[in-house]
């Protein structure tokens, strides 16, 4: 069902406009206004998937009324009615945000396929959205402390620049999170986000994992593929555990960062790539350079913003949102009520040396709900928690 305002303030245009939208097609609910302020009101109360709006009405006209929509509710489509006299002002409309406009009198054929045309946009605009709030949700970072805060507050004015960044944290601090926030907060979303564990891959492979290779170019080689850098072109490249890359590894990724461009592992053509890169790693690199395993020149080209996610034991205060969290995450997960924990299981377990890892809570959350009573106790607490 698609639900239809109409703001039109001559009846006998209404009526028709009414009424040819109810004969196209029953699945239209179709409901009418006779002036630009009970349109609004109707449009702040209800929710509508399209409106047809009026150029030229008494009291308030229909550009004001698309101006006022558009802060309200800017995902509902609308289509300006334009009389003689006010084309320049429907033209005018599609900047401010209308999705098309159709004049009087309107033409059946017409009117028809502009309907149509901007509910498909519409149904597609809020399942976008969706889509961006379950893959945001799925991200969520939890956290009040200052460290978080922090965070957030660096994401929100890092992401929608192209500069490279180097997170640094122990393992389990969040920090491949804290890279999805910076790649769905950016203009590159819609592109892909592509991870590469760089300690996860023999040294001899990384190169072509990276950058990918022609067939011939090593005995393995029986096609030629594709690198990461390819595929996130136009997106975000994560280098995980960047720390244990290879020295060699390093030298062509700096190329790569130096001149957005890479070669496929034996092949000397070069590809061009627009990739902006963020490196994570739980090593301290200032050590790694000093004894020669990690090149200052990359580390500069990495680091341009730097964001250290800190300890879980340095924000205990995050702890009982997290338990709050992971239990409500986890009964999801299993089809059951999140299971509540006493103040004092919390307050417990809020005392643990968890050094970094919110891995390791997650799971200890987990096995308290499975064996712990009804509501976790700090007996339950003693019993199961132990890492
Ligand atoms: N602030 C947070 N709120 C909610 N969940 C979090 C938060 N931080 C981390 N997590 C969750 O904890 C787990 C570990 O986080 P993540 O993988 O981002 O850590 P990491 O630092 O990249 O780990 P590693 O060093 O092992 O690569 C993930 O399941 C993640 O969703």
């Amino acid at each position: 069902m698609s639900k239809i305002l109409v703001i039109e303030d001559e009846s006998a245009i209404r009526r028709v406009l009414v009424r040819i939208l109810r004969e196209e097609n029953e699945s239209y609910q179709v409901e009418e206004a006779e002036n630009g302020v009970e349109g609004l009101d109707r449009l702040r109360k209800s929710d509508y998937d399209l409106v047809l709006c009026d150029i030229k009405m008494p009291r308030m006209d229909g550009v004001e009324v698309l101006q006022e929509a558009r802060r309200l509710k800017p995902e509902v489509p609308f289509i300006m009615i334009s009389g003689h006299g006010d084309l320049d002002t429907a033209v005018q409309t599609m900047r401010l945000g209308a999705f098309d406009y159709i004049s009087k009198p309107p033409d059946l054929n017409r009117l028809l396929t502009t309907v149509r045309n901007a509910l498909d946009r519409k149904e597609l605009v809020v399942a976008n959205q969706m889509l961006k709030k379950k893959v945001s949700k799925n991200y969520e970072m939890i956290g009040e402390s200052p460290g978080i805060k922090n965070i957030k507050e660096m994401v929100e004015k890092v992401a929608p620049t192209d500069a490279r960044v180097l997170i640094t944290g122990s393992n389990g601090t969040g920090k491949e999170l804290v890279a999805h926030w910076i790649h769905e907060k950016s203009g590159r979303s819609t592109a892909p986000f592509v991870e590469v564990n760089c300690a996860a891959i023999p040294s001899e492979l990384i190169e072509s994992e990276l950058f990918g290779h022609v067939k011939g170019a090593f005995t393995s080689a029986v096609r030629d593929r594709a690198g990461k850098f390819e595929a996130a072109d136009k997106g975000t490249l994560f280098l995980d555990e960047i720390g244990d890359m290879s020295l060699s590894a390093q030298a062509k990724v700096l190329r790569a960062l130096q001149e957005n461009k890479v070669s496929r592992v034996g092949s000397d053509k070069d590809i061009k790539v627009d990739v902006r890169v963020v490196a994570a790693t739980n090593k301290d690199l200032q050590k790694e350079i000093a004894e020669g395993r990690f090149r200052e020149d990359l580390y500069h080209r990495l680091a341009v913003i730097l964001i250290r996610v800190p300890d879980l034991n340095e924000r205990r205060e995050d702890i009982p949102l997290l338990i709050s969290h992971f239990s409500g995450k986890i009964g999801e997960e299993q089809g059951i009520a999140p299971k509540p924990f006493s103040k004092e299981a919390v307050a417990l377990l809020q005392q643990y040396d968890w050094t970094g890892n919110i891995r390791e809570l997650r799971n200890v959350v987990e096995r308290l709900i499975i064996l712990g009573g009804k509501e976790v106790s700090p007996e339950d607490v003693r019993l199961f928690a132990s890492k």
